[in-house]
């Protein structure tokens, strides 16, 4: 297992580039199923998630090729499976993605339950909904699902949540279905719209997406693509974030700043300089941050995905601030790992309240999921001595080379390899 080491660094300096999103590459990747002909991705993140869904689209028969680092063709031509196995579903819940495109192009699909997570029990009851107003049978089985139509016939589905995973997977089966698919109160994250964009590149008839009422026309089938994937929100708010807690003055470059609106404007509220520059953006940390208060919400909400890192910087700001989560129901477990670094956090229900501290300190901790790791880096960025990280698999599924770019911004930061030790997995 490895550790990633943190210490207290300097204020950090320079310029960082955002790679491509990974959740809009998950489930891009997954609607490469959908097409005959070759597609081909650039902006493709190195990601461990990225690799796991490489590996169920090539377990269904997908010929995959990694072109340069961040490029990939894949030639789903000859799809001879229908079974995502739980092998891989286990390792990322995004596989259950490719059920939408399967059951549009084979009329069958079979995956496993992908079973809840650290940061909630994660249903996926919306998607289900979904696949059966378009006249697919459901079965449940022990430990999978099994979705089966002839063909789908378009229809009006309204989700009870603006679910990202069940609007992309109902998304992706309706492209093929017999007439017109209208998702209302659909989720209108940025990702959203880039699958959107991909499936049109393809062939697809699709409208609305980046709204709340997505139209999707059926149509009879759909061709290659070439398509770029957008940069990573999430990715580069956390960058953000690092030249906010350390006082520091970053250009992360390579950013939608559309895409980034509700972080911009906390961390302005917050005393942060934050500027557009060119295609990214700079924020400049004079002073210690005062404490605000989020409540994290769908897009164009503040995102959950930043939400423990933004907690990273309210343990050391000025004053008292509230962190309510609306998205998930269990994402606090980063809590108790910053309150072994000295955090004062209580949490009350869906809410925490932060007593911002002068200083933390460094301490052994572990990433409890992807953005609790992101949000310990953070943290140990200015904790006095030593903060060493374990479970640093969950870090790795979505930031591409975090140490390389946090050292090249000046901290203090490197891995320890200990390869005897088998992972965990997620
Ligand atoms: C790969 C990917 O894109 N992951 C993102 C995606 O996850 P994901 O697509 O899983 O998130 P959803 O938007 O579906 O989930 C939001 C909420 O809806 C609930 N729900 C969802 C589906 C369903 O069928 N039933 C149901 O109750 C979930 O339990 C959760 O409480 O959006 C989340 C919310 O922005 C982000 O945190 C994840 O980073
Ligand atoms: C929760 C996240 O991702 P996933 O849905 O892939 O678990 C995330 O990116 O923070």
């Amino acid at each position: 297992m490895s550790k990633i080491i943190v210490q207290k660094s300097r204020p950090l300096q320079g310029t960082v580039r955002v790679s491509g999103a990974k959740n809009a590459v998950l489930p891009i990747l997954a609607a490469t199923l959908l097409s005959t002909e070759k597609c081909v991705l650039e902006e493709v993140p190195a990601l461990r998630d990225v690799d796991v869904i490489c590996e169920v689209l090539s377990s269904l028969g997908a010929d995959i090729k990694r072109l340069e680092r961040d490029k990939i063709e894949v030639m789903a031509h000859d799809i001879d499976e229908i079974e995502a196995p739980y092998e891989l579903v286990r390792k990322m819940r995004a596989s259950f993605l490719v059920m939408g495109p399967l059951l549009a192009r084979m009329g069958k699909a079979r995956i496993s339950m992908p079973g809840g997570c650290a940061i909630g029990t994660r249903p996926i009851d919306l998607h289900l909904k979904g696949f059966k107003a378009l006249g697919a049978e459901i079965t449940l089985g022990y430990g999978f699902v099994e979705a089966t139509a002839e063909r789908l016939i378009g229809s009006k589905i309204y989700l009870d949540f603006p679910s990202v995973g069940a609007t992309e997977n109902i998304m992706m089966a309706a492209v093929l279905a017999e007439g017109q698919t209208v998702i209302e109160n659909a989720a209108e994250e940025p990702e959203i719209t880039d699958l959107a964009n991909f499936l049109n590149k393809m062939g697809a008839d699709i409208k609305g997406a980046g709204t709340d009422t997505i139209k999707i026309n059926g149509v009879e089938n759909l061709g290659g693509a070439v398509h770029s994937v957008i940069p990573d929100r999430i990715e580069a708010g956390t960058y953000m974030i690092a030249a906010a807690i350390t006082g520091g003055n970053v250009l992360v470059d390579n950013v939608v700043p559309d895409h980034l609106k509700p972080v911009i404007a906390k961390l302005k509220e917050c005393n942060m300089e934050v500027m557009e520059e060119g295609n990214g953006i700079r924020v400049i940390g004079k002073n210690r941050p005062k404490a605000v208060d989020i409540k994290t919400m769908p897009y164009p909400g503040f995102p959950t995905d930043m939400q423990s890192q933004f907690m990273a910087l309210m343990s050391v700001a000025e004053g008292t601030s509230i962190v309510i989560e609306t998205v998930f129901e269990n994402r606090f477990m980063h809590v108790s790992e910053l309150k072994r670094m000295g955090a004062d956090i209580k949490i009350e229900g869906r809410s925490a309240i932060i007593e911002g501290k002068e200083a933390l300190l460094g301490a052994p901790v572990k990433a409890t999921d992807l953005r609790a790791g992101a949000a310990l880096i953070l943290s140990g960025l200015v904790s006095d001595g030593i903060t060493e990280i374990t479970n640093t698999y969950h870090i790795d599924r979505g930031y591409v080379d975090i140490e390389e770019k946090l050292r090249s911004l000046g901290a203090n930061i490197y891995r320890e390899e200990n390869l005897e030790e088998e992972e965990e997995l997620a």
